[in-house]
């Protein structure tokens, strides 16, 4: 024999570059089960002893006899299942079913009774390392809205969700919204103890409620804190579950959700008139906020009213006037690309248990604060504002207009759009991108596309900031949109600040939202 010594000498050691421990490896009988950087290898040890005596001692041998590989990431649950007559290492694991779905499988490798004390350490070491950095049996408050966009939300979650769930040991109790905003009172209600997340089924209109229902509670500061609040496709608007979970396919969002990593993030609180509500997603007005709300009449066409709305907008090269009071953190693009490899920690907002964070600045009816600057924007075609991607769906538009732009050429279908591509989960600012209705219409077209990739962060036309609170006054309109998290406001001023890092939801990445970034 040319190898001897440690446990993996010589079966799988130089595998793709990463060296195993000698305890990533469970040696059986017949099999090696290996755990290696980002997956774990099953390899036939009759085959690799006898390529070894024929190679002696050449490089990669178990890579090259390696049976199967499973990415760790997939790894949803693995046990030592104990029988009378055969005992086996059981792991479950989301397999691919083409780009869009995956299935729990379990692979089950018989052990013999010897070996049932390695296999149990092996196996708990194989469940620290596929979740690493995140909590495994989530304990899941689970709110399916049966009505959300086209009614789909219990079957997606019963065929393609549960499955996912269950295989990952995940503890679930599952409501179905009975009402419009029933989710405000399940937060309000809900027993902040016993569940890690609450994950609704649903559109971005319930975790909306959710946080709003969360914020009414006394302990608000702590139930906003510590449960984290997740989306899962189940209705038209998906901004949340793209730019934590990083997909819109039920199935697997859903892996990452179960692998997700606490990440907190911003939340910001609008006032209006006497009203106080919370924001996650973002604050509109202009095309955005007309294309979500004011479109209501097209509903019949699906998610194609976008594409209709937004081109007969920029056509008609729309004005909404509006004066902005701003408090600005950074105002050039320059600073905002060196900001963004900057982190900031967020204040530890759960040292005292009450209601929501008092405001800085006050609220819409108050005094503007003196250090906040005052813009006049009489031809203001789009105002967004926020931290996360978009409630309205731009990823149907961007696909139509290139269709109508480039000529009908086949594209594949964007999956990243993020209008807010220097956004960061907590860096404790809004991102503000404003632009004029008149800056021409390819100009308009431009920045919608350039969405796709980040590209519009760079067109100059697009006023982009960094700013902590605003209040926003329409000017000279009758009447209008005003959208926040792609929920109607009336159509009177408001005033925004954010609460740096309140919030909490389960995250692909730590600290990062997935999309488009600015380079
Ligand atoms: N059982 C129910 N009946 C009617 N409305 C409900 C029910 N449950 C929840 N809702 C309401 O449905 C609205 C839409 O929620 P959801 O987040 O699922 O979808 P969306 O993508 O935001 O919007 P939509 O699907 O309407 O386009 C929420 O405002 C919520 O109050």
């Amino acid at each position: 024999m040319c190898h001897s010594g440690t446990a993996l000498a010589g079966e799988n050691d130089a595998f793709m570059g990463f060296r195993a421990s000698a305890e990533d490896a469970l040696l059986l009988d017949t099999q090696s089960l290996t755990i290696r950087e980002d997956s774990i290898t099953v390899a036939d040890r009759r085959k690799a002893s006898k390529k070894r005596d024929a190679s002696c001692c050449g490089p990669n041998v178990a890579a090259k006899s390696a049976g199967e590989k499973i990415n760790l990431h997939s790894v949803l649950w693995a046990r030592v299942y104990i029988a009378e007559d055969q005992s086996a290492v059981q792991i479950t694991y989301a397999k691919s079913f083409g780009k869009r779905l995956v299935k729990p499988t379990t692979l089950s490798i018989p052990i013999a009774e010897s070996d049932l004390e390695k296999a149990d350490q092996w196996v708990e070491r194989l469940l620290a390392r596929a979740y690493e950095g995140a909590q495994q049996a989530k304990r899941l408050k689970v709110l399916i809205n049966p009505n959300g966009g086209p009614g789909t939300a219990e079957k997606t979650y019963r065929t393609e969700i549960a499955p996912i769930f269950a295989a990952a040991s995940c503890t679930v109790d599952v409501e179905l919204t009975q009402y419009a905003k029933h989710a405000i009172k399940i937060a309000e209600e809900i027993d902040i103890d016993s569940y890690d997340a609450i994950v609704c089924i649903s559109g971005d209109g319930v975790p909306h409620e959710v946080f709003n229902g969360l914020g009414k509670r006394p302990d608000a500061r702590k139930a906003l804190r510590s449960l984290a609040v997740c989306q899962l496709p189940g209705g038209s608007g998906n901004g949340m579950c793209w730019s934590f979970l990083g997909t819109d396919a039920p199935s697997l969002a859903a892996v990452n959700l179960v692998k997700g990593k606490r990440t907190h993030f911003d939340l910001v609180s609008i006032t209006q008139g006497d009203e106080r509500i919370l924001s996650f997603l973002s604050q509109s007005a202009g095309i955005t906020a007309g294309l979500d709300l004011g479109t209501e009449n097209l509903r019949w066409m699906g998610n194609t009213r976008f594409t209709v709305g937004f081109l007969q907008r920029v056509i008609t090269e729309t004005f909404y006037p509006t004066d902005l009071y701003v408090k600005l953190a950074i105002g050039s693009k320059e600073d905002i690309r060196r900001h963004a490899s900057t982190h900031r920690e967020p204040p530890d907002h759960t040292c005292d248990g009450t209601g929501l964070p008092p405001l800085q600045y006050g609220t819409v009816k108050d005094e503007v604060p003196e250090d906040w600057v005052k813009e006049s924007h009489p031809k203001l075609g789009n105002f967004y504002c926020g931290n996360v991607g978009p409630p309205v769906d731009l990823n149907s538009i961007h696909t139509e207009l290139t269709y109508v732009i480039r000529a009908l050429q086949m594209l594949c279908m964007s999956k990243d759009i993020n209008f807010f591509p220097a956004a960061r989960p907590n860096d404790g600012y809004l991102d503000l991108a404003i632009s004029d209705g008149d800056m021409g219409r390819m100009k308009a077209v431009n920045i919608m596309l350039g969405a796709e990739t980040g590209k519009h962060f760079d067109i100059p036309e697009l006023n982009y900031r960094k700013v902590v609170a605003y209040r926003f006054i329409p000017q000279k309109q009758k009447d209008g949109y005003i959208s926040v998290d792609g929920e109607k406001m009336k159509f009177a001023p408001f005033q925004a600040e954010i609460h740096h890092g309140l919030g909490v939801s389960l995250s692909l990445r730590h600290n990062v939202y997935e999309g488009p970034k600015i380079a």
